[in-house]
C-alpha cells in the first residue's frame, strides 16, 4: 500500500491503539460490576475437537484463572464423542498452561465443567442436553452462551435446534457465537445468515473471527511456517482465500482503510468498516497470484518434506491454493489509486502477519546518488510504516537519517520503534479468543462481523473464487519454508510497492542463517 499522508495514518493508528486499550479497561471495570449474582452456562459444541482443545477450553480457563468469568457460570462440553470431561482436558492439558502455584484453582476451574454427548440434528438430543443444563446450574433462567466449534456442514441443524430447545427462561439471555467460515461464497454465505436470521436476532449473534481479537489488530501480510497440519480435509474444500484473505484480511484492510467513526461504539465502527468494503470492486483475475506448496525433500524436519498433496484428507489432484496475493482498489476520496496487496500463505518460511504502509517516494529528492550510504538503487529508501501483529507486537516506522557521527551526508535507514515488550514491560497482552470470548460475556458487539460486513467481503471474493474453483488461474508450485512466489513480488512491485531488501528489522538481525538466506533472495528482486 502506498501513500502521502503519513501523519494522519499514524496519528490514526495510535488513536486506534489507545482505544483498544480504554475498551479493555472499560470491560475490566464493568465486569466486576454488571453481572452480579445472575448465573451463566458456556457450551461448547464440538468439544472432542481442534478447536476447543487448542483454543476455547484453554481460554476459559485464563478467563476463570484472571478473574474474569462471572461467579456461578457452569461450562458443558457437547459432541457426537463418547467421552468424558476427564479426556476433554487431558487432550487440551498441553495448551492450558497451568502453573506450579496454579493447580488448586485449575482443579476448581475442572469442576465446573461437564460433558454431554449427543447428535447435531435430533430434537431429543438438545432436549437432553437443554434438562442437563438445568439441572446442572440449577436456574433455568441462567444467561447462555452457545460456541459452535463445529465444521460448518453442521451449523444449520445446531442452530436451529439450539434455538427450539435450548433458550433460557426469561429474563436469560442467549448469545451464539459462530466460528468462520460464514458459507463458502456469497451465495451459501447469505443463506446461512438467512437462516440464523430465522432463529435468531442479529443482537443474539456473534460472529467471529479471532483476528479481530488480536491486540495489534491490522495486519495485510499473513505468513505461516506450518502446512495443513492434518486439517487438509477441512483446507481442501476451502483454500486459503476463503481460509484467511475474506475474513481475517478483508476485516484488517477495512479496519486500516475506514474514516474515524463517531465513536468507540461498535455500531459506529462497523458502520465505518462498511463504508469502506462498499467501495472495493470484486478482484479481478490479473491481480491474483496463487500457489500450492510442495515438499522440502532435502529439510532434515519431516513435517517440512510433506507438500500440501500429502497430507491425509487431500485428493492427489487438488488445486487448493495454500497461497494467495490479491491486490484491491478501494474507489473513494481517501484511497482512489493507492493498491492494498493482500497476500497470505502457509508453509513459508516464518509465522508473521504485518501490515506495511508504505509511502510514496518525495518528488525532487535533494540528495546526490553518491551519497545514499547502503542504497544499490541509488535511491532513497522509502519511508514505511510497519504495524507487527505477530510476533512480538510493535509498531515502527522506517526512515532515513543522516548517519550519526558522520561529518558528510551519508544516509542510512532506521526507524522509530514502538515495541510492546520494551514499551510496556510486564504488561500482558490477552490472547484473541481470551478478548472475544470477555467480549460476548459483556455483550459487546465492537469485535465481531454484523451481516453486512460479511456479505460486502464475500461480494469481493466471489467472482475470483469460481474462477480458481474452475481451475482457470494457474497454480504456482512453492517449497515448503520458502518466502513465497516471485510472481507475487513481481506483482506487487509492478503495483508500485518497493521491497528493497536493504532493511532488516532488530528481530530478523540477530535471528537464524534461514532468515539471512530468505533476506538475500529477496535482495535480488
Ligand atoms: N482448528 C483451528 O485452528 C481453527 C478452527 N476454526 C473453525 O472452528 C470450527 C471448528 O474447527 P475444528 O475444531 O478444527 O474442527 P474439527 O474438525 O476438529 O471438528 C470439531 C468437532 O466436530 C465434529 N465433527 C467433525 N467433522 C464432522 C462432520 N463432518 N459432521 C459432523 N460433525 C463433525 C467432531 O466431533 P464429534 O465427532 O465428537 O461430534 C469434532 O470433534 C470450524 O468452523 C473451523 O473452521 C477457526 C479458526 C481456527
Ligand atoms: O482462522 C485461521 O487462523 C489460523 C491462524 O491463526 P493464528 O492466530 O495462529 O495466526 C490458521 O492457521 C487457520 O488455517 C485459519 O483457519
Amino acid at each position: 500500500m502506498t501513500a502521502n499522508k503519513s501523519h494522519t495514518i499514524v496519528e490514526s493508528v495510535i488513536e486506534k491503539v489507545d482505544c483498544i486499550y480504554e475498551r479493555l479497561r472499560d470491560q475490566v471495570i464493568r465486569m466486576g460490576t454488571s453481572t452480579g449474582s445472575e448465573s451463566h452456562i458456556f457450551f461448547v459444541f464440538g468439544a472432542s475437537g481442534d478447536l476447543a482443545k487448542k483454543k476455547i477450553y484453554p481460554t476459559l480457563w485464563w478467563l476463570y484463572r484472571d478473574g474474569f468469568i462471572p461467579e456461578g457460570t457452569h461450562f458443558i462440553g457437547y459432541a457426537r464423542s463418547q467421552i468424558t470431561t476427564e479426556k476433554i482436558f487431558e487432550n487440551a492439558a498441553k495448551y492450558m498452561k497451568v502453573k506450579d502455584n496454579e493447580h488448586d484453582l485449575y482443579e476448581k476451574f475442572v469442576k465446573l465443567n461437564s460433558y454431554v454427548a449427543g447428535s447435531y440434528d435430533k430434537d431429543e438430543d438438545f432436549k437432553h442436553l437443554t434438562n442437563e443444563a438445568n439441572q446442572i446450574s440449577n436456574q433455568e433462567s441462567a444467561h447462555r452462551l452457545f460456541y459452535l466449534a463445529l465444521p460448518p456442514s453442521v451449523y444449520g441443524s445446531v442452530s436451529e435446534l439450539i434455538s427450539k430447545h435450548c433458550r433460557p427462561k426469561s429474563p436469560g439471555w442467549m448469545r451464539l457465537i459462530v466460528e468462520k467460515p460464514f458459507g463458502k461464497d456469497l451465495e451459501s454465505s447469505n443463506k446461512l445468515s438467512e437462516h440464523l436470521n430465522k432463529f435468531y436476532t442479529e443482537e443474539e449473534i456473534y460472529r467471529i473471527d479471532h483476528y479481530l481479537g488480536k491486540e495489534m489488530l491490522l495486519i495485510l501480510f499473513f505468513k505461516e511456517d506450518i502446512g495443513t497440519q492434518g486439517r487438509g480435509g477441512y483446507f481442501d474444500e476451502f483454500g486459503i482465500i476463503r481460509d484467511v484473505i475474506q475474513n481475517h484480511l478483508m476485516q484488517i484492510l477495512s479496519i486500516v482503510a475506514m474514516e474515524k467513526p463517531r465513536s468507540t461504539k461498535g455500531e459506529d465502527i462497523r458502520d465505518e468498516k462498511v463504508k469502506v468494503l462498499r467501495c472495493i470492486a470484486p478482484i479481478k483475475p490479473e491481480d491474483v497470484v496463487i500457489g500450492q506448496y510442495t515438499g522440502d525433500k532435502n529439510s532434515k524436519d519431516p513435517e517440512r518434506q510433506q507438500g500440501y498433496l500429502d497430507d491425509k484428507g487431500v485428493p492427489k489432484d487438488s488445486t487448493t491454493p495454500t497461497f494467495a496475493q490479491v491486490v484491491i482498489f478501494i474507489n473513494n476520496e481517501r484511497w482512489a489509486g493507492v493498491p492494498f496487496i493482500l497476500r497470505a500463505g502457509k508453509a513459508l518460511n516464518e509465522k508473521k502477519a504485518e501490515i506495511r504502509i508504505q509511502f510514496r517516494s518525495t518528488p525532487g529528492g535533494m540528495f546526490d546518488d553518491d551519497n545514499h550510504g547502503s542504497d544499490p538503487n541509488g535511491k532513497l529508501a522509502r519511508d514505511e510504516l510497519v504495524i507487527r501483529v505477530q510476533p512480538n507486537e510493535a509498531i515502527y516506522l522506517k526512515l532515513n537519517t543522516k548517519r550519526p557521527g558522520e561529518m558528510g551526508f551519508s544516509i542510512e535507514e532506521t526507524e522509530l520503534d514502538l515495541t510492546y515488550g520494551n514499551r510496556y514491560k510486564g504488561v500482558k497482552l490477552p490472547d484473541a479468543y481470551e478478548r472475544l470470548i470477555l467480549d460476548v460475556f459483556m455483550g459487546s458487539k465492537i469485535n465481531f462481523v454484523r451481516s453486512d460486513e460479511l456479505e460486502q467481503a464475500w461480494r469481493i471474493v466471489d467472482p475470483i473464487l469460481e474462477e480458481i474453483d474452475k481451475k482457470k488461474i494457474p497454480v504456482i508450485p512453492y517449497t515448503f519454508g520458502s518466502n513465497g512466489l516471485n510472481e507475487a513480488f513481481d506483482a506487487a512491485r509492478k503495483h508500485g510497492y518497493i521491497f528493497r531488501g536493504t532493511y532488516v528489522w532488530k528481530d530478523e538481525r540477530s535471528s537464524s542463517e534461514t532468515n539471512k538466506e530468505v533476506t538475500k533472495v529477496e535482495d535480488k528482486k
